[in-house]
């Protein structure tokens, strides 16, 4: 039997939870979360085999320990797991979206001799709490692997056997460089949509209705503005320097804009544009790259009842796994997109035969 304690079964340690249950037989899961209602909703949906009373406690039957509470949280944990004695080969971990102050935290327990890989999911979404859990979120995602040294890599390859069952895609880099990649990856994009969100409000304060008239460049921006207040709070003051750092970087090419916004510097703008389009078309899901791995297709859906239902039973039939749906923002009155992602090019090749012989328009492939 392997004993995995999960602290914090929101919706990224639920998610785990999900994924290792169904994944690995011999899994016994103890669930810890401050709030007892969430204890009780993953324990009567199976997410855990048992509710934990608290960390010290059950840390000492653990093969694995995972920290899956905000950083802040984390950093308390791997001190009160100082306190106790752990078996030989516990592997402690997290899921904490910062690196540096975590492995910082961590070295009182590394230098009791107890390995602690620090991790990092890169999947995630707005929505927070165990009911947001799903078996699917780290599908072919990235996850980041942080050793403490390097005589952990046998270790390293030890969690992501238990955490294989994510079907993520494994990448161990070093906690600095790994603040500095999700500091313009993943915090500065929060920091800019949430930014963008308060000053329409601001702006629009006489005429607050008008936000109602956002379409999809508005929505596409700010998706991430609905995420947890308290998670990025936590994550800014763990990754301070490196977030002002490219804050101020982006702030002096703002303002460079502006001044050619002021002068009507005509190719200056295209050139802006330009830039960007070249590298965001170079991350398109289907295109093979920095960001790679997804295989998307478009789909006209009429605005009558039991169109989306069509499509899906159409790639039921054809024994076709969706790894994601989405439908896309467009006007309520005309027909609707939706985005179906599949994990490989030939699950999308099949979906486009059973679709097209189903008479599904297909608008994008
Ligand atoms: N949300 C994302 O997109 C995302 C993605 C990758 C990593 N992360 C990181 O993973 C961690 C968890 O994020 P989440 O999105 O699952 O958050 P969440 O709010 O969904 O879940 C956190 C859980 O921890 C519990 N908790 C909070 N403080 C606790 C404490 N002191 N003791 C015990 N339980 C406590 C909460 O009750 C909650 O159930 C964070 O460190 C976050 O930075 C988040
Ligand atoms: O998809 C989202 O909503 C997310 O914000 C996920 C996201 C990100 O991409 O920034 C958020 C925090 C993480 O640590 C990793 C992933």
């Amino acid at each position: 039997m392997t004993t995995v304690v999960i602290e914090g079964l929101g919706l990224i340690g639920g998610s785990l939870a999900l994924a290792i249950k169904e994944g690995v037989p011999d899994a016994y899961l103890i669930g810890l979360d401050q709030q007892a209602t969430t204890l009780t909703y993953a324990k009567a949906r199976g997410l855990i085999d048992e509710i934990g009373s608290d960390l010290a406690t059950v840390a000492p039957q653990a093969d694995f320990i995972i920290l899956a509470t905000p950083v802040v949280c984390i950093n308390r944990s791997l001190h009160i797991l100082t306190q106790v004695t752990l078996k030989p080969n516990v592997i402690v971990t997290d899921t904490g979206s910062t690196k540096q102050q975590v492995m910082a935290a961590a070295q009182p327990l590394l230098a009791q001799g107890v390995t602690v890989i620090g991790g990092h999911p890169m999947a995630g979404s707005h929505k927070s709490g165990v009911q947001a859990a799903n078996i699917d979120l780290f599908r072919s995602a990235y996850y980041f692997i942080v050793p403490a040294n390097e005589r952990q890599v046998a270790a390293s390859q030890r969690l992501e056997q238990l955490l294989t069952p994510t079907q993520a895609k494994f990448l161990t880099v070093a906690p600095a460089a790994h603040d500095q990649i999700v500091g313009m990856l993943s915090h500065v994009p929060h920091i800019l949509s949430a930014a963008l969100v308060n000053e329409t409000r601001i702006q629009f304060r006489d005429s607050p209705a008008a936000l109602r008239l956002a379409a999809g460049g508005f929505k596409d921006m700010t998706r991430i503005a609905s995420s947890d207040p308290e998670m990025w709070a936590d994550i800014l003051l763990t990754n301070q320097s490196i977030i002002l750092g490219q804050l101020k970087s982006y702030q002096q090419r703002i303002q460079t804009l502006m001044t050619r916004v002021n002068a009507g510097d005509h190719d200056a703008l295209l050139d802006f544009f330009h830039q960007a389009k070249v590298t965001r078309d170079a991350i398109q899901p289907k295109q093979t790259g920095a960001i790679p791995g997804f295989h998307d297709l478009f789909v006209n859906i009429p605005d009558h009842t039991g169109a989306i239902a069509k499509v899906t039973s159409l790639l039921a039939q054809a024994e076709i796994q969706i790894v994601n749906i989405q439908i896309l923002e467009t006007r309520e009155d005309i027909n609707g997109i939706l985005q179906l992602t599949f994990a490989s090019a030939s699950d999308k090749q099949r979906a486009t035969v059973a679709l097209e012989n189903g008479n599904v328009t297909i608008t994008q492939k």
